[in-house]
């Protein structure tokens, strides 16, 4: 009460009104900043365009590489570093080209650079998030997403869309030379998402005339995919009313030259590859729709060794027949794709056109029926072993260029033109009997002497027959005791459930118990009153 009539001697004190005057003054400081905050921001916003690149989207890829060309690029002293074979983008200093790491600018704080005369603002922004595919029990990891953010000085939406355009299309001419082959790596995911294509290789285009095949099934395939992605085909197949996407299967032995086929023709037609292996381990429906659906239009989906993926429905069946005693499905299960989501990857499910898909396999005959009916694949072409036509194209290939500067060299030794080296080496060769790959690995152990290469072809053939021979009798061996320790095994699980059913016969007899169940197993009894484990 005191104090209370106190209050007007209180604010007379010089002390109390300094505070008040301090509170005052600052409150109206801080309502100015707040005021001047928004109305900056709303000028900004009114008056800019900014977009967002996230690094799971190839955009990211053509706006990094496009600002790492940018003169800014030089002034930045904070990098990301990546080896060389990890990273597509990134550069090197002039002076230090030829290093083995490639270094990505990262711009944590908002940089100005000038493009056709207009101040962009660029600027990194990392965002945490957690990883949901991690099962909910676990403590799933925290992952930094490092996305590009743009923000460009102007209202109209089409200087954005210009820039864009040519990053991509600086992106593209830098890499006129190589085809890139997008990869996606499930162990590596702790920094990135794991519907991302996380890995990037460069290769040097393969030209066409470099692989030898004895038909023009290359050029055909070529002249397919090239008539597929002219603008009026994706027109009709609007019309019609189909999905806009082709699937070729290609078949046959390893090393006959399905995934350089379509190296060649990715680098031919420029498209870009996104290969993947169904079979590594993680991948499952999710994934494989989410990786699909964002490769771009005009590129090649590559899914090597398509058998792999699953038990077709004919091995699940038989594997039911072959196990009818305990009734389980015991086909192995090699990765979590099923069957429908392999379908809705072939029938152009989430991917918005414009995909090519090539399939290869070793094994045709495990495909299931319907992954490879027309619609889904359009086309299915054999690779066979190599013939003597193809062995004498690759000979001639790999002689015809010149000495090569290999210590050792014989080639003045030989007189003889390639062209007769080639027939000679040919005629050595059984028809239909080796890859090309051996073939290949054969004349890359020659490449110095063309006449050794032709003179030693007929004893490397016995030699490799040897080997086979051997090869298949070692395998027979162990094929043959795992099939005896299996059907052992079998024998002892046999013996040891009609021991359970006995026990548990007797365990009723002597106890009646309402509930079936005993040593966890479903036990019943048929009508002849003799038990069986169901
Ligand atoms: N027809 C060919 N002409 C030239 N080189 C070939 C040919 N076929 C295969 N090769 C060579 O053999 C190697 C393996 O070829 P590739 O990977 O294309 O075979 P593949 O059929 O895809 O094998 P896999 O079924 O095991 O994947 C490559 O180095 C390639 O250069």
């Amino acid at each position: 009460m005191a104090s209370l009539i106190n209050i007007p001697k209180l604010l007379a004190s010089s002390a109390v009104r300094d505070s008040i005057q301090l509170f005052l003054l600052g409150a109206i400081v801080e309502s100015f900043r707040r005021l001047s905050q928004w109305v900056m921001d709303r000028l900004s916003f009114d008056s800019s365009v900014t977009a967002r690149f996230e690094p799971q989207d190839p955009a990211h890829e053509w706006v990094t590489s496009f600002l790492a060309e940018q003169s800014l690029w030089r002034a930045t002293r904070d990098f990301d570093v990546f080896s060389k074979f990890s990273k597509k983008i990134g550069k090197t200093p002039a002076n230090l080209e030829g290093l083995n790491a490639a270094y990505i600018p990262r711009w944590t704080a908002p940089h100005l650079l000038k493009w056709r005369g207009r101040l962009i603002q660029v600027q990194h922004i990392t965002s945490e998030t957690r990883n949901q595919w991690w099962g909910e029990q676990q403590q799933s990891p925290t992952l930094c997403v490092t996305s590009v953010f743009i923000l460009l000085f102007t209202r109209d939406m089409a200087v954005l869309c210009a820039l864009v355009e040519e990053a991509r299309n600086r992106y593209l001419a830098s890499r006129s030379a190589k085809i890139t082959v997008h990869t996606h790596r499930a162990a590596d995911n702790f920094g990135i998402p794991r519907s991302t294509w996380n890995a990037v290789a460069t290769l040097p285009k393969r030209p066409l005339n470099c692989l030898a095949f004895d038909n023009d099934v290359v050029d055909s395939l070529l002249a397919d995919v090239r008539e597929f992605l002219r603008p009026e085909t994706e027109e009709w197949y609007r019309i019609v009313g189909i999905s806009y996407h082709r699937g070729f299967l290609l078949w046959g032995s390893p090393g006959t030259g399905k995934t350089s086929t379509v190296q060649a023709i990715a680098g031919e037609l420029s498209l870009e590859v996104y290969s993947l292996t169904l079979s590594s381990s993680n991948m499952d429906d999710g994934q494989l729709q989410n990786l699909v659906s964002i490769i771009p239009p005009r590129s090649i989906l590559l899914l090597e060794d398509i058998d792999c993926a699953f038990p077709s429905r004919e091995e699940v069946r038989s594997t039911q027949i072959h196990e009818p005693a305990t009734g389980s499905i015991a086909a192995p299960k090699k990765s979590e794709v099923t069957l429908s989501g392999l379908l809705n990857v072939l029938d152009g499910v989430g991917n918005e056109g414009g995909l090519v898909v090539f399939a290869t396999t070793n094994y045709p005959e495990r495909l299931d029926a319907a992954l490879s009916r027309p619609g889904r694949i359009d086309r299915k072409i054999e690779y066979r072993l190599a013939s003597r036509a193809q062995a004498r194209a690759l000979f001639t290939k790999f002689f015809s260029h010149g000495k090569p500067k290999v210590s050792g060299s014989d080639y003045s030794l030989s007189d003889l033109p390639i062209s007769l080296l080639a027939d000679s080496f040919a005629s050595s060769l059984p028809e239909f009997e080796f890859s090309t790959a051996q073939l290949q690995g054969y004349l890359l152990g020659h490449r110095s002497s063309p006449q050794t290469a032709a003179n030693d072809v007929a004893s490397w053939v016995t030699a490799e027959r040897s080997d086979r021979l051997r090869e298949e009798t070692r395998r027979q061996s162990t094929q043959h005791s795992r099939s005896a320790e299996h059907a052992a095994a079998m024998a002892e699980n046999r013996a040891s459930s009609a021991g359970v059913a006995s026990l548990s016969e007797n365990h009723q007899l002597e106890t009646p118990d309402p509930s079936p169940k005993t040593l966890g197993l479903d036990v019943g009894s048929s009508s002849d009153g003799v038990a069986q484990v169901v």
